[in-house]
């Protein structure tokens, strides 16, 4: 898979330390609330692994699933829940863990829904943040990181369902997707 990669964006040990200081920051945050913290899957399943290991306070977690890019590089412009939450968010603290916003289409979804669903609160924390590309509008109050605008895989990205367990964030080649 190496081979595929046009070069490493963020090393395994810069992943590391950010996600542990966006850790105690959110510990901070979330002190006191129990939040529940929903892993927008599959692509946030590592970032979200690492990150609740550093938050050192009481918390719920749960999954969604939703899709837009299915095999492609760019979104559809249609976002599917492929699976919801298992518990009720009604009065809970959320926070959406994300790996990345690109268009914005899939967080300002799923913010939308989960405010229509009367929780207290409702913030978003993502690994990576393309601006460049940014479509919809919608507030990420916790950011790992801001990548240029390439298509990256690897700590649960994807192309294709592939490098997803690369343990960096790298750069695919374009001649791999065009
Ligand atoms: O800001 P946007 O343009 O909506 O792009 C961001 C979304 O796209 C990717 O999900 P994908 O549809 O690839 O599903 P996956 O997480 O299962 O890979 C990524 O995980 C985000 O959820
Ligand atoms: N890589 C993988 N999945 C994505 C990206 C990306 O750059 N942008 C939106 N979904
Ligand atoms: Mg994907």
């Amino acid at each position: 898979m190496i081979e595929d990669i046009k070069d490493v964006l963020i090393d395994e040990m810069t992943l590391k330390e950010r996600v542990k200081d966006l850790a105690k920051e959110l510990s901070e945050e979330y002190k006191d609330k129990n939040p529940l913290v929903i892993c927008v899957l599959k692509g946030a399943v590592l970032f979200m692994s690492d990150l609740i290991k550093n938050m050192d306070i009481p918390l719920e977690i749960d999954f969604m699933a939703v899709s837009s890019y299915g095999n492609e590089t760019r979104t559809s412009g249609e976002v599917r829940i492929m699976k919801d939450l298992d518990k009720s968010v009604d009065g809970r603290h959320l926070l959406i863990v994300e790996d990345i916003v690109d268009s914005g289409l899939t967080l300002s979804y799923l913010v939308k829904m989960f405010k229509d669903r009367h929780t207290k609160s409702v913030k978003v924390c993502s690994l990576l943040d393309k601006p460049e590309r940014r479509t919809t509008n919608v507030d990420i109050h916790y950011v790992g990181f801001a990548v240029p605008d390439e298509f990256v895989v690897g700590y649960g990205l994807d192309f294709a369902e592939k490098y997803r367990n690369l343990p960096f964030i790298g750069v695919l080649k374009e001649e791999i997707y065009l």
